[in-house]
């Protein structure tokens, strides 16, 4: 497990004070310690006691450092004094004590002596310190997950910090308790004292940029090797239990790019994509879903296979990565199928929402930061048809682009990755968007059947026999086009169930009406040769 280093030139410094020896245990005095906030590099510098009122401390650590001036106010006096207060306490306890011990309580003295002695643990045993930061290279940390997972189960069950915050939303049955940014935690571990505190940082570049965060974890030096190898390693396994259990599906948006179009350096191109998630509330399942039986049967087992897949595609040689397509008309559960999907395999959900303003760059970014076991998205791929268009280049992607992008660098860095595109217009799509590989799987949605109507009523009016108004609700879905959607509308209203079902075949009388119409004007339109008009189109816009 690799530290993250920072560089050494950094303008906020954060300056320590404490009193020992140097190296070569002769020379003792007040060493001045450059913390860089979040990071263990410790920069030392020793001072004899009669130096520290001559000498200008930032000016020094300014050279030490490499030429960046620090806030004067770091060394106010008050700081100063806090500092030297318990040292002073300390110092009278010892000068007194044979005096003090004649005279006041045992208990007294001997609190006294404990906190020097506290006092003096605190400030001679060098501190490790380990940062978690919240987002790696390009991906989200998963030890900052689980940090913030052991965390929040530490403090809701047992240790509370000084502050704390709780919180419940609309729909949470319980409240919520959290840390609190800078709030120390203290945890145990094998009689090691570790020390919490979640930070946060605001890149100096520019307005915009994000702000970072990270969890700093201090322990006494010498134990680096029980907390990196086994405590961190116990809290990651721990997390990587429940989140496999217990896990609650998350749907993930890409948030829109400022739009000031800051051009950041390459290094930092990354820090651009900002994915932000909440609780994926959908309760579709495949059992809810109004689809073809056989179809359903399919699906699963392939997403099944595809899960128990990985011996297999590693001896061939494949990505883990497996695309479906799925198309239908609006309305016919493209989206809670989705929805059903991720809830079959608890993935995540990545909603790319591929905007005009997006570069192949960007792209790549975007795809990269997605984490392995989730599944992509792409609605209404049709839509994008315009990316042929070469003279938008500057700020649009390419076919091409997404193209590479999928086979390439985003399919070859993960596992267990699902990309799904939806479209009501199959027919507009590129055929090299449809090839096998690309899209392996394609799953047509489409208008309810009587299969899919009893589904849904059983769902919504929970009906589980037969129902008198069934033959002639089935003789009207064999005569008309209507979505699941439309049905599921229509199941919602208000009623008892035979109001209810009385009102949907109303609807579904109107329907084959409005459909006996738009035929009967189609025919009158053909007939006449003289009409102009585009016949389909304008019984469409009818209908
Ligand atoms: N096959 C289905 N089974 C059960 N419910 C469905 C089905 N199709 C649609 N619904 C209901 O209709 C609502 C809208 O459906 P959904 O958004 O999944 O359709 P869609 O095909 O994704 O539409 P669009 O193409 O407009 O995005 C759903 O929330 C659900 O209540």
């Amino acid at each position: 497990m690799g530290l993250p280093r920072r560089s050494r030139n950094r303008t906020n410094l954060k300056l320590r004070r404490s009193f020992g020896s140097n190296s070569d245990g002769k020379e003792r005095g007040l060493a001045l310690c450059g913390l860089v906030p979040g990071c263990s590099i410790r920069l030392n510098l020793w001072l004899r006691k009669e130096e520290l009122h001559t000498v200008q401390y930032p000016r020094i650590l300014e050279e030490v450092i490499g030429g960046h001036p620090y806030p004067q106010t770091m060394f106010s006096f008050t700081e100063m004094l806090k500092s030297l207060a318990p040292f002073f306490t300390a110092a009278v306890v010892i000068v007194l004590s044979p005096f003090v011990k004649e005279r006041i309580p045992y208990a007294v003295s001997n609190c006294l002596v404990s906190t020097f002695n506290m006092w003096l643990a605190r400030f001679c045993t060098p501190h490790i310190t380990v940062v978690i930061e919240e987002k790696g290279e390009l991906k989200s940390n998963q030890i900052y997950e689980a940090a913030k997972a052991h965390l929040h189960t530490l403090i809701s069950d047992s240790t509370k910090p000084k502050r704390f915050k709780v919180s419940k939303e609309d729909r949470q049955t319980a409240s919520t308790i959290d840390i609190i940014k800078d709030v120390e935690v203290i945890d145990y571990f094998r009689d090691i004292k570790l020390k919490w505190k979640l930070r946060t940082e605001k890149e100096e570049r520019h307005y915009s940029s994000p702000t970072k965060k990270y969890f700093e974890l201090s322990f006494d030096k010498g134990y680096e090797m029980d907390v990196l190898d086994s405590y961190l390693d116990d809290i990651v396994d721990r997390y990587e239990r429940i989140q496999k259990k217990d896990k609650v599906v998350k749907i993930y948006t890409c948030r829109e790019k400022s739009r000031d179009r800051v051009v950041y350096p390459e290094q930092d191109r990354d820090r651009n994509v900002n994915w932000s998630y909440v609780n994926l509330e959908h309760s579709a399942t495949f059992e809810k879903l109004a689809m073809n039986p056989e179809q359903k049967e399919m699906l699963k087992d392939d997403l099944d296979r595809f899960l128990g897949g990985k011996d297999l595609y590693k001896k061939v040689g494949k990505s883990w990565k497996r695309g479906y397509l799925l198309y239908g008309p609006p309305g016919t559960g493209k989206t809670s199928l989705i929805a059903a999907m991720a809830n079959y395999l608890k993935f995540n959900i990545y909603d790319l929402n591929l905007t005009a303003a997006l570069s192949n760059e960007d792209l790549r970014s975007i795809l990269l930061s997605t984490t392995d076991r989730s599944i992509l998205v792409i609605e209404d791929v049709d839509c994008f048809a315009k990316f042929h268009d070469k003279e938008k280049k500057v700020y649009t992607f390419t076919q091409s682009g997404l193209l590479n992008i999928m086979d390439g660098s985003w399919s070859s860095c993960g596992d267990e990755r699902i990309i799904v595109f939806t479209t009501n217009h199959k027919d507009r799509l590129d055929p090299a968007l449809l090839r096998p590989g690309r899209m392996d799987v394609h799953v047509h949605m489409s208008y309810c059947t009587m299969d899919g109507f009893k589904l849904l009523a059983s769902n919504y009016l929970n009906i589980e026999a037969d129902h008198q108004l069934y033959r002639r609700i089935e003789g009207l879905l064999e005569n008309v086009e209507v979505t699941p959607a439309e049905i599921a509308e229509e199941l919602l209203k208000s009623g008892g169930i035979d109001d209810v079902l009385r009102g949907l075949v109303k609807f579904l009388e109107q329907k084959t009406l409005q459909k006996a119409k738009a035929s009967e004007l189609k025919e009158l339109l053909k007939s006449d040769d003289n009409t102009d008009v585009d016949v389909e189109g304008f019984v469409k816009f009818l209908k």
